[in-house]
């Protein structure tokens, strides 16, 4: 921030000024903290007398030893909590986080079930007297009714689907079907010319070719009819506002998921929270739970700060509907920030408002530094008692909840949104699933406590860009015709802080802005892990409600009760194990809806059924959290005491809630793969639920990415990691979910593809191989070409750029990103995706489980300090061994063909070519390794170069490629050459 010049004021943004001697203005003597005068005399007349950063007094003030003495001291938890002025907030009652040891698998007999059971009961009689919705409705004579859905029906559609022009789509489709009939003529000349001197070589580069053939084909289809959407938030607005009402927007709970507070630094989190609680939304309709499943009390304690913090927040961005509503982002932006703003006491508010937020985030800090050293006793809380999360794998579950209706209010007095701290209990010997696990712990809380019918999950790292997005969500959820069969709606990741170049394709543009419009125009975007708004149903197992999954078991079809439409001939031949197969797959599914159907009986009958149809052995046994799932639309009884329901949420939290159940199998967040997101979505898609794409125009949420290559390919490991699990399970896209025929058929060549593709990096490594060999054994892969031969290269080589420009022309995405992603396809296909496919087997085969190793969210002063930074990994290995190779394979090819003379220059063309076109694309990955100062790890260097030249040895000695008969000379003419 300072590197030149004046340097500019921490807290407003404009340069610091001089002093009288025309020396730059110093405020802190001690360490030089760039202020402004005028924001010190505002500091001093608000009774902070300071340093902001170091808490050294102002010289200015001779008193102000005392203030500094505060303002230390406010850096630590435990003055905090004793600090005066902050009795009554809920929220600084630290010690009160509630705990509570889990019962296991309790019997009916146990006194706790019973009470359940009980308490359940009551509610069960006191909402009799409460009018449902339906019951309301039938109470309005029906000419009334009649008149009141006649006026819903009239009002326009909250969406819009916007398809690609004609003209653009049109040309796309004709070359996409050109490619494939060159494609197939291509092949048929590879097959039919073998290169008889290098036949070995030949053929290992014509099965390397089929598959890139075959994975353009899984990727290339499911973009056949992309589509844009358009929300229309004011037609929402006019539908669910009425003058003088409260709002009938649904309520959402937003879940962030956080681990390990040194990995994802506090402060992140913290904007991350605060960017939910100001978002633009009926304060009652919002809940915020953080998952903390490293059980820190870091994260608690900066939570609590956060809920403190967020009472000045909130209602300065609500006033001044700023946009982000992250404080760090919003005072980081380098825009002119009193556009729009005409209220003349922006400025000062302003001013104030990033001067609290210093002083938070020295709080912030405080706590992270204080928590750098654990005593050995473990962390205690403010009454002394230690904190339960001690043991982040062996501690009980933990509950807080922060602010709502009957916490904290804002500084204005108004009521905030609730937030709660959940940290699910951990016992060694528990399956914990992870990010999925902590997903599905955070379903249950959030059922019993608030029952949101719409879940928005984030990770800890992706705040709230656009205040609206929840709307924009909604104009999907809540349109009627729409919203009935959407499962989610998922948002495009969007980043900050990627260097301009984005070396390593972080952005992913080709992903997010081709891909997944092409699938929006099938039955929806996959699942990507944050930034998706959930129907609750579709996270209950349900079907989407127009295609029920009822078997029948006497008439005709198990799935859709029609049977012309999904199983045309083969029915009446299905032997009886797999019918009998089929019913148990849709077991569950029948529990669910047949319950909804059993409203006629009376109580008892009716929870005689609900434990009769297993419901319990689907959802497990908390009869708050099945009375919850029945509740379509939500909400809680009102009758619970909420002393209960923090009990209930305990144990629903407790890790052997889930054993005996279908969380993680058919429910919730799939477990089973390190990308549960790929997983949880691809469930839902073959329940027959569709998903929607939305992309408003300000990017709704933004998060970090790892910038430097080390972090960036250890996380396209995992990624590929988890596909290949997938790929291993029960779940495998290629054989799952075939029974019911809801799963579009481009749709599962989409999931194909995203879970086949880390084995494209075995040819991709044979194939980025080869043109070594080539160079340095004089071989080649093609055998000379006739004239129809070089059409057809011609012809294909044309056919893949005119495909990517017209992809292109109708996403809007730059050639440079499209050039990054090709080359992010090379080098992570040769290493991480590589390491992928041999970790998956040997993990099958020894039965372990894979690791989620959360990639590290840059602090965010160091700009792409760590973009040079390289760690030392063994995936690093083979492409700098390729590359090298390359390298050395050209050079030896040059020297060779001076050495023979003027006839050498031609088939050296050919296969220099090749080598160049592997090392353009590992292009950013030399310079990464290259780092800034040239410091690639030594030993990476000795490796690859002792790999490299053992294989150029080998292949020239032995020469495996050439069969012996015709190793001379004559035959070897055979080539492209002569
Ligand atoms: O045991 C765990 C491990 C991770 N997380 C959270 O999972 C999130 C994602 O982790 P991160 O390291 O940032 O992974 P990324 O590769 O950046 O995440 C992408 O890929 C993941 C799947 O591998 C998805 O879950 C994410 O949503 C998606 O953004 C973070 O909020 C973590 O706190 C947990 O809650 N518990
Ligand atoms: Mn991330
Ligand atoms: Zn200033
Ligand atoms: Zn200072």
């Amino acid at each position: 921030m300072m590197e030149s010049g004046v340097p500019l004021c921490n807290t407003c943004g404009e340069a610091v000024g001089v002093d009288e001697k025309g020396e730059v203005f110093v405020a802190c003597q001690e360490c030089n903290f760039a202020i402004c005068k005028a924001c010190v005399e505002y500091e001093i007349r608000e009774g902070r007398k300071a340093c902001l950063r170091c808490g050294t007094p102002f010289e200015v003030n001779s008193m102000a030893d005392a203030e500094r003495n505060e303002l230390g001291s406010r850096s630590t938890m435990a003055a905090q909590l004793n600090d005066p002025q902050d009795t009554g907030i809920h929220a600084r009652h630290i010690s009160s986080v509630s705990t509570l040891d889990s019962e296991y698998n309790d019997e009916s007999g146990n006194p706790i079930w019973k009470n359940r059971v009980e308490s359940w009961k009551d509610k069960k009689n006191k909402k009799k007297k409460a009018p449902t919705k339906a019951e309301k409705e039938a109470q309005v004579p029906p000419e009334q009714q009649m008149e009141e859905k006649q006026i819903a029906d009239a009002s326009e559609p909250l969406s819009t689907v916007i398809p690609i022009a004609k003209s653009k789509l049109a040309p796309y489709r004709t070359v996409i079907i050109m490619r494939l009939i060159i494609l197939a003529l291509f092949f048929h000349y590879r097959v039919t010319h073998p290169v008889d001197s290098a036949y070995p070589l030949w053929l290992t580069s014509i099965i390397c070719e089929i598959w890139f053939a075959y994975s353009w084909v899984l990727d290339q289809f499911p973009k056949w009819s992309p589509v844009n959407r358009i929300t229309h938030v004011d037609r929402l607005s006019a539908r669910y506002k009425k003058e003088g009402e409260p709002s009938e927007l649904a309520a959402v709970d937003f879940f962030v998921s956080t681990v390990d507070p040194m990995k994802e630094p506090p402060l992140i989190t913290a904007n991350t929270v605060l960017s939910i609680l100001a978002v633009d939304y009926p304060v009652d309709k919002v809940s915020c739970y953080l998952s903390d499943d490293g059980a820190a009390m870091l994260s608690f304690e900066s939570l609590v700060e956060t809920a403190d913090f967020a009472r000045k927040w909130v209602p300065f961005c609500k006033k001044y509907s700023i946009e982000p509503r992250a404080p760090e982002f919003y005072f980081s932006q380098k825009i002119d920030y009193l556009k729009d703003k005409i209220q003349p006491s922006f400025v000062k508010e302003r001013r104030a408002m990033k001067r609290d937020y210093e002083e938070f985030k020295v709080r912030v800090n405080a706590l992270v530094a204080k928590a750098q050293k654990a005593p050995e006793e473990g962390w205690s809380m403010q009454d002394g008692t230690p904190w339960p999360g001690n043991n982040s794998r062996d501690h009980p579950g933990m509950i807080q909840v922060f602010l709502g209706s009957s916490g904290a209010h804002d500084i204005e007095g108004n009521e905030l949104p609730r937030l709660v701290y959940v940290s699910r209990e951990k016992r060694p010997g528990f399956q914990h699933h992870k990010k999925a696990g902590a997903e599905n712990a955070l379903v249950r809380v959030s059922a019993i406590l608030t029952n949101a019918p719409y879940i928005l999950n984030l990770d800890c790292d992706h705040y709230v860009n656009y205040s609206n997005a929840v709307r924009e969500a909604m104009c999907f959820l809540m349109d009627p015709q729409v919203g009935r069969n959407v499962c989610y709606v998922q948002f495009p990741q969007r980043f900050d802080g990627i260097d301009r170049s984005d070396r390593y394709a972080n952005r992913n543009t080709v992903f997010f802005d081709v891909n997944m419009k092409g699938l929006d125009g099938i039955q929806g975007p996959v699942y990507v892990g944050t930034g998706c708004v959930f129907n609750r149903q579709a996270l209950y197992g349900y079907g989407p409600p127009s295609m029920p999954n009822l078997p029948k078991p006497s008439s005709s079809c198990s799935w859709c009760g029609c049977c012309s439409c999904c199983c045309p001939s083969k029915k009446p031949t299905k032997d009886l194990s797999e019918v009998y197969r089929d019913s148990k797959r849709e077991d569950l599914n029948a529990a669910i809806f047949n319950l909804g159907e059993i409203d006629n009986y009376d109580e008892h009958e009716r929870s005689m059924l609900i434990s009769q149809m297993s419901f319990e052995k689907t959802f497990g046994l908390s009869t708050v959290f099945i009375e919850s799932t029945l509740l379509a639309n939500g909400g809680v009884p009102e009758s619970a005491h909420p002393s209960m329901l923090i009990k209930e949420a305990i144990h629903v939290i407790s890790c052997g809630y889930e054993e005996k159940t279908a969380w993680g199998k058919e429910i919730g967040w799939i477990y089973g793969s390190v990308t549960e997101d790929i997983l949880t979505g691809f469930k839902m898609h073959c329940r027959g639920w569709r998903s929607i794409y939305c992309m408003p125009l300000r990017p709704a949420f933004k998060g970090s990415a790892p910038i430097n290559l080390s972090d960036r390919l250890h996380q396209v490991l995992r990624w590929a990691l988890g596909s290949v699990e997938i790929f291993l399970s029960r779940h495998c896209p290629l054989w799952y979910g075939f029974g019911g025929g809801r799963l579009k058929w481009l749709q599962r060549l989409a999931y194909i593809n995203t879970i086949v593709y880390p084995f494209t990096s075995l040819p991709l490594v044979a194939y980025c191989s080869i043109p070594a060999i080539c160079l340095l054994t004089g071989k080649f892969i093609i055998p000379t070409l006739s004239n129809l031969a070089s059409v057809l290269f011609l012809g294909l080589f044309l056919s893949i750029i005119v495909t990517s420009v017209l992809e292109l022309r109708w996403s809007g995405v730059s050639i440079e990103d499209w050039w990054r992603n090709e080359q992010f396809w090379v080098i992570g296909g040769v290493s991480a995706h590589l390491f992928a496919v041999f970790q998956g087997f040997l993990k099958m085969l020894a039965g372990l489980d894979t690791n989620f190793t959360v990639t590290a969210k840059a602090a965010d002063d160091a700009e792409f300090g760590e973009l040079y930074m390289i760690k030392w990994t063994t995936l690093l290995i083979p492409p700098t061994t390729l590359l090298i190779v390359n390298m050395v394979g050209v050079v030896a090819g040059f020297s060779d063909a001076l050495n023979k003379g003027y006839e050498a220059w031609g088939p050296l063309f050919g296969k220099v070519f090749f080598a160049f076109w592997v090392i353009l694309h590992l292009y950013p990955f030399l310079k990464g390794l290259m780092g800034r100062q040239n410091r690639t790890p030594t030993i990476v260097v000795l490796w690859s170069v002792l790999l490299a030249s053992v294989f150029s040895l080998v292949w020239v000695k032995i020469d495996p490629f050439v069969s012996k008969s015709d190793a001379d000379l004559t035959q070897s003419c055979s080539s492209i050459d002569c």
